[in-house]
């Protein structure tokens, strides 16, 4: 994920960032001053006593660059890994969610559409649509054991989730299979009672049993030990309504007309030859993406099945555009997004807000800034109220010019059993999780 702004709240814009006075904070690679600055303790004596467990970079070894890179865990025998599940609190009980059914699949839409990610002032959740959990969780080579579910027994109510699926990873010149772990998810009458652990644990578990080792996720909280710390940034598409809900103010002497006219956009695309991605063109695509994404220090290995999947159009979950010469018909450049609504939670007059978020592009011919620029066009006609993005791969080169607005939030890349010597600059890092 998600690519996710672990918080759609964590998302938004940011009124102080964004007024011009204020120059846009730098990336600090050093997780010390990184821990000072939002949450003001020393990491050193942050206790984490579930993730101070766990094969993950710990924050008292910051800095020490003797450990070598790569597994912090050797993988031991499958027959050695624990064959029955966890124990869960006795009231519960594992269920494998399987995503191909509606009936599960809507338990668990609504699950999360009830008790996901929120912004910290709680005015914003995650609603993504049934269609994009299947899309997200049915992905090449998925793993229906990966998607577990917690049921209470007597009602059988679905009340919690986490899920997992395999993706080849690069990491360096490493390829690696991980699993990315999402949707991580306790219902908001279960909290704080330690069953997030035990939920990890257990997922953990069945992806040892597919002899997978390594995992990556994001979250919008600060853990043991970052990979890096990215920045969500936002692209108003329709300022009225973004102000009538609270997701952005008027800054000072801004007003309603001004900020209507700052953030209109061309009623079309401008790149000559830019169309809609189609089945013929997935292995155009996979060729430009695979040499696009070997520049970044970790990013997805993609094959043509994975791109098929991931950036094939699907209505209302994922788009792609691509441009075509018109002289040559070669295919040069690309660009993507995926729909991820929010719940309005406290508005009379609107109840979703309607985001897209940047996903993978590669420009070779078109520059990036006018390939963008696109994409802000097409999303606007596809009537979203906000653009988002994050400042990983090669995303700052045209944030500010094409007017996105730094969030209030961040978003922290993990990886499970894999240790790198130092955080990476957002930009090295070629990767988007829902
Ligand atoms: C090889 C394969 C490996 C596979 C596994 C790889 C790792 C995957 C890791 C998961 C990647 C998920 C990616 C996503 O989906 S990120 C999205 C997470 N979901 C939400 O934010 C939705 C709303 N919140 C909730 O549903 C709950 O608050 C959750 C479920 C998040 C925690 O429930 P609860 O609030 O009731 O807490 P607890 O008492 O049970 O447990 C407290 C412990 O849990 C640690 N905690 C809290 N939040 C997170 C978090 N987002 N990632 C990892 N750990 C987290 C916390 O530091 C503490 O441990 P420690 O600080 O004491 O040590």
């Amino acid at each position: 994920m998600a690519g996710k702004d672990s918080s759609p709240g964590s998302s938004k814009e940011n009124p102080d960032q964004n007024s011009d006075e204020n120059p846009v904070s730098k990336y600090n690679a050093s997780i010390e001053n990184l821990v000072q600055r939002f949450q003001n303790v020393n990491p050193l004596e942050q206790k984490h006593k579930f993730w101070e467990t766990q094969p993950v970079g710990q924050f008292k070894d910051v800095g020490s660059s003797s450990l070598p890179e790569g597994p912090i865990e050797m993988p031991t025998p499958i027959s050695e890994v624990k064959q029955e599940p966890y124990n869960l609190p006795s009231l519960y009980e594992w269920t494998t969610c399987d995503m191909g059914s509606e009936e599960v699949c809507n338990e668990v839409y609504v699950l999360l559409m009830n008790n996901y990610v929120e912004d910290d002032d709680n005015m914003f959740r995650f609603n993504y649509s049934k269609e994009f959990l299947q899309w997200a969780l049915r992905s090449p080579g998925y793993y229906s054991s990966w998607h577990v579910g917690v049921r209470v027994k007597a009602s059988k109510k679905l009340v919690a989730f986490i899920s997992g699926i395999p993706v080849n990873m690069r990491v360096r010149d490493q390829v690696v299979k991980m699993a990315e772990v999402n949707f991580l998810c306790v219902h908001k009458k279960l909290r704080s009672k330690r069953l997030a652990p035990v939920m990890i644990k257990e997922v953990t578990r069945r992806i040892h049993l597919e002899n997978v080792w390594q995992a990556a996720y994001t979250a919008g909280v600060l853990l043991p030990t970052p990979l890096t710390t990215s920045q969500y940034w936002h692209r108003t598409l329709n300022p009225k309504k973004l102000i009538d809900v609270g997701f952005s103010r008027l800054g000072e002497r801004m007003t309603m007309s001004r900020a209507i006219k700052l953030y209109k956009l061309p009623a079309t695309t401008l790149t000559p030859g830019l169309r809609k991605m189609e089945l013929r063109d997935v292995p155009a695509v996979t060729g430009l993406l695979r040499n696009y994404l070997s520049r970044f220090a970790v990013a997805p290995e993609f094959d043509e099945n994975d791109v098929e999947h991931w950036l094939l159009p699907r209505e209302n979950v994922v788009d792609s555009y691509l441009v075509e010469s018109q002289v040559t018909h070669e295919i040069t450049d690309f660009f993507s997004f995926y729909t991820l609504p929010s719940s309005i939670l406290h508005s009379q007059e609107y109840s979703i807000l309607k985001a897209a978020y940047t996903f993978y592009y590669v420009s070779t011919n078109t520059a990036l800034l006018q390939l963008m620029n696109d994409a802000l066009i097409t999303a606007k006609q596809k009537n979203f109220d906000v653009f988002n993005a994050l400042d990983v791969m090669e995303n700052e080169s045209f944030l500010k010019e094409l007017k996105f607005g730094q969030g209030d939030g961040q978003l922290y890349y993990y990886l499970y059993n894999y240790r790198l010597s130092q955080a990476l600059k957002p930009s090295e890092l070629g990767l988007v999780l829902l």
